[in-house]
């Protein structure tokens, strides 16, 4: 069941992710609705500002949403909701619960994503059982609060030569500069701002993705998360 989730996760090269403060005006809700229909296939459910009952319910439909389309779904922080809704899995950062603490309540079965910033935090992430890496922020972004500054490419360079893990690569990377980054050597991309506020995000969703499916095509021999 995992390893075949892992095999998806691995699979899919664009990684979604919700801010509703961004989204103008539109719920998550219905954000979701339009990124499963222009075919994303994992979304993350980040949401800083709302109760813990709001935040359930939301990930209670998005549940059954994803499942309907076959996406994965990942839920950033609350681990517990995680839990109650039978999520897929957690994103959890450097200053969110210990990885190894987060295993022992979630169990095996729930994919476990680590943010990463350097190359000691990517060596810890293998020793301490991430199954994917995020690694970023590559560009500035507006989007999360008390962000670091941008690790850039050298850090993207490190993580295409040594993670052994597959890595998503985040942070103000939009439709017009994800050529830099896929020619680095990224295969999976998230993107927060770029899908969530566009006017149109079923059309730019179907664009980012051509996108990167076109990149695939012509330049790779393997699949999604480097
Ligand atoms: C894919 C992905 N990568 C990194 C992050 C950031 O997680 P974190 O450092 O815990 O910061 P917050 O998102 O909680 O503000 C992410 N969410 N997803
Ligand atoms: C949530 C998040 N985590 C980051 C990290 O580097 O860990 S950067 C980021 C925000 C990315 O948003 P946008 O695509 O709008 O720039
Ligand atoms: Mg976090």
């Amino acid at each position: 069941m995992k390893a075949e989730k892992l095999r998806l996760l691995k699979e899919y090269n664009l990684y979604c992710i919700t801010a509703e403060n961004l989204s103008r005006g539109r719920s998550n809700i219905e954000v979701v609705e339009k990124m499963l229909k222009s075919g994303v296939k994992i979304i993350q459910y980040r949401e800083k500002k709302k109760t813990l009952r709001e935040k359930l319910l939301e990930c209670e439909k998005i549940r059954q949403m994803t499942l309907d389309y076959g996406c994965i779904f990942i839920i950033n922080d609350n681990i517990e909701i995680a839990k109650m809704v039978l999520a897929d899995g957690v994103h959890i950062g450097q200053d969110d619960y210990p990885l190894e603490r987060v295993r022992d309540f979630l169990g095996e079965e729930y994919i476990i994503g680590l943010s990463t910033h350097s190359r000691e935090q990517l060596y810890d992430a293998h020793k301490i059982g991430a199954d994917y890496i995020g690694v970023g922020p590559i560009f500035k972004t507006f989007t999360k609060e008390d962000v670091c500054d941008p690790v850039g490419f050298e850090y993207l360079d490190i993580a295409v030569k040594e993670s052994k893990l597959p890595f998503v690569t985040i942070g103000g990377i939009k439709e017009n500069n994800v050529e830099n980054v896929l020619k680095r050597g990224a295969k999976c991309i998230a993107m927060v701002s770029e899908i969530v506020g566009a006017e149109d995000i079923e059309g730019k969703g179907r664009a980012i993705l051509d996108k990167l499916n076109n990149w695939r095509d012509k330049n790779e021999n393997s699949n999604g998360l480097c």
